[in-house]
């Protein structure tokens, strides 16, 4: 369960001041499929930083379960992210010169699990996004399609309890975003993952149960009523 209540945030001071997030509150149960949408600039990547603890809010609470996001020290939210969260991002982020199963074992062994586990855990996760094949190739060698599938493996790799996602299918032409949008919607109902998307994708936020839509740094409620 993801409870976030009264979340403000300002870049910059002065006249120079952007307030990114004015009062935000909502609750996501576990499991769940969330689409964030809205106009650029409203917010949606900030929202999602914050939820995530890269980012500080200036007021209000995060809840992540009984973890306390807005009290966590850096130490405790590295540990969280490892622990918990899996993450995918527009472009990717792969290291060029890691095969995928090595792109996909970098958060086991950065959680300190040994190269042999990871190994194996990295090609079962390569193989629930159907790259079982692909496990030897270098970044350069692969889709964009399947460099984004290499991304989704690193994501689960750890049986996450969250999978965030930033305008995943966003470089991707139509019929690949399908299906990398079909792909994170099986991930979602096997393996019971709660699923946080911010999407510019019209079709990308209808497939999620549910979309909190912003506006200027405010949730947009059913029926355009902000609050
Ligand atoms: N690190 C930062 N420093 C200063 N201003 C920032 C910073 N990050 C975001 N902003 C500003 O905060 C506002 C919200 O940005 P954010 O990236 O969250 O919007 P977004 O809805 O994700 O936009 P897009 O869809 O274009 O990615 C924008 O006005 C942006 O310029």
């Amino acid at each position: 369960m993801i409870r976030v209540n009264g979340v403000s945030k300002t870049f910059g001071s002065g006249e120079a001041a952007t307030r990114a997030l004015r009062g935000i509150s909502f609750e996501i149960a576990q499991g769940e499929t969330v689409a964030i949408t809205g106009p650029s600039g409203c917010g949606k990547t900030t929202l999602l930083h914050i939820l995530a603890g890269i980012e500080r809010m200036d007021e209000g609470e995060v809840w992540l379960g009984d973890s306390p996001i807005h009290q966590l020290s850096e130490n405790k939210l590295s540990e969280l992210r490892l622990r918990k969260m899996g993450f995918v991002f527009q472009s990717y982020h792969l290291v060029p010169v890691l095969r995928a199963w090595e792109n996909a074992a970098v958060p086991l062994l950065a959680a300190g699990i040994s190269q042999k586990e990871a190994k194996e855990r990295a090609l079962e996760a390569l193989g629930q996004v159907g790259l079982a094949n692909w496990a030897n190739h270098y970044p350069g060698q692969l889709s964009g399609g399947q460099n984004q599938r290499v991304a989704i493996a690193r994501a689960i790799v750890g049986k996450p309890e969250l999978l965030w996602a930033d305008e995943p299918t966003g470089a991707l032409d139509t019929d690949t975003a399908e299906q990398i949008v079909g792909l994170l919607e099986m991930l979602n109902r096997h393996l019971g993952t709660t699923l946080v998307i911010v999407t510019h994708d019209p079709r990308l936020a209808r497939r999620a149960e549910r979309t909190l839509r912003m506006v200027n740094g405010r949730l947009l409620h059913e029926g355009g009523k902000e609050s």
